[in-house]
């Protein structure tokens, strides 16, 4: 429990199961969420900045820049290196920075990924509940399934949703949306679990309830501040 966050209750955990009763599906977040990805984010971005004769951004600064897909990730580096100006890349310079970062990422994707505690035992309660879960992630689809199978986190959703898998990502409502319609329930039916404002966002746009985690990436600024329905210390709290 960290120090900047309230305890919870028993009467708090208690109201969360009831709620769990009136949902039927639930949608979680990939990075930040389920599993610590940004080591390997950051191994990937400095391996680019190095190709580029740039220094290195560091898992610190990497981890605030997670949560809006890999593009957003790269430029934000490039933006910090100031490696082309303070105007940033243009559009070639960034499609050819993802390009590289995309390569580097594949080969550094499971150095010093692992899986958050409890998730496997939520994972496994829920289901055992009869809950839909899916996946929503910004991340690029082509990453999903080797990083599900390596963490041991295969075979618990019935849809995952890369970040280019639509036109919109989240904070966008459009891919947990797309996700309730597939399975007909309702968005008030459906929780959302995420680390950071997008997650917040998304859900809220959509109708949907959302949990939030305090262990992740919210660009360094408190999740809490974004008034989700409740924050979780660890998804064991699910159990
Ligand atoms: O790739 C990202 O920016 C983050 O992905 P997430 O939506 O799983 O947190
Ligand atoms: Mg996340």
């Amino acid at each position: 429990m960290g120090a900047l966050w309230p305890e919870f209750t028993l009467g708090d955990v208690l109201m969360m199961h009831d709620a769990l009763n009136e949902i039927d599906l639930i949608i979680y977040d990939l990075d930040g969420t389920l599993i610590d990805s940004a080591p390997d984010l950051a191994l990937a971005v400095d391996d680019v900045l190095e190709t580029m004769n740039l220094p290195p951004a560091g898992i610190e600064r990497v981890r605030d820049w997670v949560g809006n897909g890999s593009r957003r990730l790269v430029e934000r580096a490039l933006l910090n290196a100031r490696a082309f100006g303070t105007e940033g890349p243009d559009r070639a310079q960034l499609d050819d920075a993802l390009a590289l970062f995309m390569q580097c990422y594949e080969q550094r994707m499971l150095s010093n990924t692992f899986c958050y505690p409890g998730v496997i035992d939520c994972l496994e309660a829920q289901r055992a509940r009869g809950i839909a879960q899916a996946l929503v992630t910004n991340k690029p689809s082509r990453f999903i399934d080797p990083l599900l199978e390596a963490m041991g986190l295969e075979g618990f959703f019935t849809h995952t949703l890369g970040g280019e898998a639509l036109p919109e990502k989240k904070p966008d409502p459009a891919p947990l949306l797309h996700v309730a319609r597939a399975l007909d329930i309702a968005p008030e039916r459906v929780l959302m679990i995420g680390d950071s404002r997008s997650d917040v966002e998304a859900a809220r746009a959509a109708g949907c309830r959302c949990l939030a985690v305090s262990y992740g990436y919210n660009h360094g600024e408190p999740i809490a501040d974004l008034g989700p329905d409740h924050l979780l210390d660890s998804l064991e709290e699910l159990v």
